[in-house]
């Protein structure tokens, strides 16, 4: 066939819009008798997952420092028709780490699964990152997701009990973050540890994956964040394209429910031979690369003006 015979391609339209909310792959009651405990639960994306969780029946318990953004959580989770416990810690504390435990334990036994979501980030040049700033960030993302893992790997391991641990992270673990110095290496780390601890685990029955989520934006995203995806967009609307969804293979961005239905699926027993792996969802965005990219405006430049919030 000559080239110009090629039958014309379709028009690209990206990848298919998700099913509804409140739809799932897993069999209703999945999780009854389960008892998940999702860090940084109240908002954003953990919050989206452990909605996908209440909606195959897991009792639920939900950390992190703020009492607003637990208690909006369980509001809507309860109104899902979910038992949720809440409980306030910082991660980066191992004390209160351990008293956490105490506490799901308390009202609902030892959590079966681990959700490892919170995080901390903002962007900003790596030569103008405070010792401070580094430290919030890898304290929280690194240290905090080591802790959480250890004191529910403890447990088990005393109470002879099988688990699931999945840990959410991010691709520039795997290509660097050039203005989020910081996350990025702590993303790796976290990668790094899924792949360590599955290992030294395995033997007790505790699985240990990664959850990597691809652009998903939502009503919580903090505004250090939002101001560099709101610059991105603005560029596009310079450059006649039609907002983010534009930049990615998938012709659009994600849904949180679509990490919640792959956190729900990693956790479960329809994936017990599944460890030691770091699940993508992200419409292989991270994968996008060409001979000749984007002309450079050096991080320093994209980040003028962007600083504490
Ligand atoms: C556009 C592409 C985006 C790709 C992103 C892909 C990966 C996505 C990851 C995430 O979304 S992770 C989740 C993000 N969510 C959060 O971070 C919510 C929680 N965050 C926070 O609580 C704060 O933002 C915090 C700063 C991370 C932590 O608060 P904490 O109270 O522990 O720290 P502070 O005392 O406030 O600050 C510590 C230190 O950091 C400096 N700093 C804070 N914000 C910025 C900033 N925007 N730019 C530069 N530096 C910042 C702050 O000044 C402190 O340093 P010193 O002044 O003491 O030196
Ligand atoms: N949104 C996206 O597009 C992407 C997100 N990710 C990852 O997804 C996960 C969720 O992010 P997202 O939902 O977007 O962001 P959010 O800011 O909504 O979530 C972060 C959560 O972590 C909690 N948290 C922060 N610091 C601590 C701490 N020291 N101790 C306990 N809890 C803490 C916060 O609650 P509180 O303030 O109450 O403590 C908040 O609920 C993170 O791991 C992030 O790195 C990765 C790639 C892309």
């Amino acid at each position: 066939m000559a080239y110009d015979d090629h039958p014309t391609p379709p028009v690209p339209r990206g990848l298919p819009a998700p099913p509804p909310p409140g739809s799932s792959a897993l069999p209703p009651g999945t999780y009854n008798g389960t008892v998940v405990l999702v860090t940084g639960g109240g908002t954003g994306l953990g919050r989206a997952m452990a909605a996908e969780f209440a909606c195959l029946d897991a009792e639920l318990v939900i950390a992190s420092r703020k009492p607003e953004h637990l208690e909006r959580a369980r509001q809507e989770l309860a109104g899902l028709g979910a038992r949720v416990t809440t409980a306030e810690c910082d991660i980066r504390d191992p004390e209160r780490v351990a008293a956490l435990f105490d506490r799901a334990t308390e009202a609902a036994g030892l959590p079966d699964v681990l959700i490892n979501n919170a995080a901390a980030n903002f962007p900003v040049p790596a030569d103008e990152m405070s010792p401070n700033a580094w430290r919030a960030v890898v304290d929280t993302t690194l240290t905090g997701t080591f802790f959480m893992c250890r004191e529910f790997g403890r447990r088990h391991l005393a109470a002879g009990t099988p688990g699931s641990i999945v840990n959410v992270g991010a691709s520039y673990a795997w290509t660097g973050g050039p203005g989020f110095a910081h996350s990025a290496a702590a993303k790796a780390g976290v990668k790094n540890l899924v792949e360590t601890l599955a290992v030294e685990w395995g033997p007790y029955g505790i699985q240990v994956n990664g959850l990597v989520p691809g652009l998903m934006p939502h009503e919580d995203l903090p505004g250090a964040i939002r101001g560099n995806l709101d610059a991105q967009e603005r560029q596009d609307a310079q450059d006649a394209q039609s907002g983010l969804g534009a930049r990615q293979p998938a012709l659009r961005v994600g849904a949180p429910r679509e990490l919640g239905w792959a956190a729900t699926f990693l956790a479960s027993p329809y994936a017990r031979f599944i460890t030691g792996h770091t699940l993508v969802v992200d419409g292989a965005n991270w994968q996008r690369r060409a001979l000749v990219q984007p002309s450079v405006v050096p991080v320093r430049e994209q980040l003028g003006g962007a600083g504490p919030e």
